[in-house]
Parts: structure tokens; sequence; C-alpha cells
């Protein structure tokens, strides 16, 4: 294994990331929310399953939205004017990240709401 290769394409990859959370509110909230939601887990002390479906939860949501961000700036390289592929792309994507949101306002639920109650 190349390390100086490997570490060329871990960096690249932090710099998609760091350029994502600059560029993107929707990822600045999601991430936000996921702080919050990790610092209400560690107060209430959930259970080691319901912190593994947290984490899974969390890190869908935020690949998705990586991945969202990444199908928008391709769409945007091959074109700025409107055409139907263009907008199909990238509402399939951002409904990719709806549904994850979805899920984990769902999952936030089922996990926080019994230790509240
Ligand atoms: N080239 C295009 N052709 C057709 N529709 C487009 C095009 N670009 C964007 N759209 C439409 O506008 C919506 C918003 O696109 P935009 O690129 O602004 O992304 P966004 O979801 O607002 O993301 P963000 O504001 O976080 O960058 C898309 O979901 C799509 O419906």
């Amino acid at each position: 294994m190349d390390w100086r290769k490997e570490r060329k394409r871990f960096a690249c990859a932090w710099a998609g990331i760091v350029a994502a959370v600059r560029e993107e509110t929707h990822m600045r909230i999601h991430i936000a929310l996921a702080v919050i939601a990790l610092v209400v887990a560690a107060i209430l002390h959930i259970s080691k399953l319901e912190w593994l479906i947290l984490l899974l939860t969390i890190g869908s949501v935020i690949t998705l939205e990586l991945v969202n961000t990444a199908i928008e700036r391709a769409v945007d390289l091959v074109t700025t004017d409107f055409h139907p592929l263009a907008k199909a792309a990238k509402d399939i994507a951002a409904g990719a990240v709806l549904i994850a949101a979805v899920v984990a306002v769902v999952v936030g639920i089922i996990i926080f709401l019994p230790y509240l109650l």
C-alpha cells in the first residue's frame, strides 16, 4: 500500500467534507442537529443498541447530504441551463436526503421519548 497516496486520498476526502460544510446551509443544519442529538443521548445515558442506531442514522443523513451536494456540483458542471434531467437528478438526490432526515426524526422520537416521559 502506498501511504503517500492514501494520505492524499484522505486529504481530498476531508477537503470535500469541509467544502460541503462551508458551502451548504443544510449540511450545517444537519451537523448542528446531530450534535444536539449526541449531547441529549449522552445526558440520557441511552443504551449501546440505541447509540448504534443513532450513530447509523446520523451517519446516513450526513453521508446522503454529501452525495446530494456532489450531485448538485456535477449537474452544475454539465449545465446551468434549465434541463428536465438536471432537475430530476437534483430533485431525486434531495429526495434521498429528505427520506433520511424524516427517518432520523422518527428514530430520535422512538429513542428519546421514553426517557423523557
Ligand atoms: N439546471 C437545472 N435545470 C432544471 N432544474 C434545476 C436546475 N438546477 C436546479 N434546478 C431545480 O432547482 C432546485 C434547486 O437547485 P439548487 O441547485 O439550487 O439546489 P438546492 O437544493 O437549492 O441546494 P442548495 O441551495 O443547498 O445548494 C433543484 O432541486 C431543481 O428542482
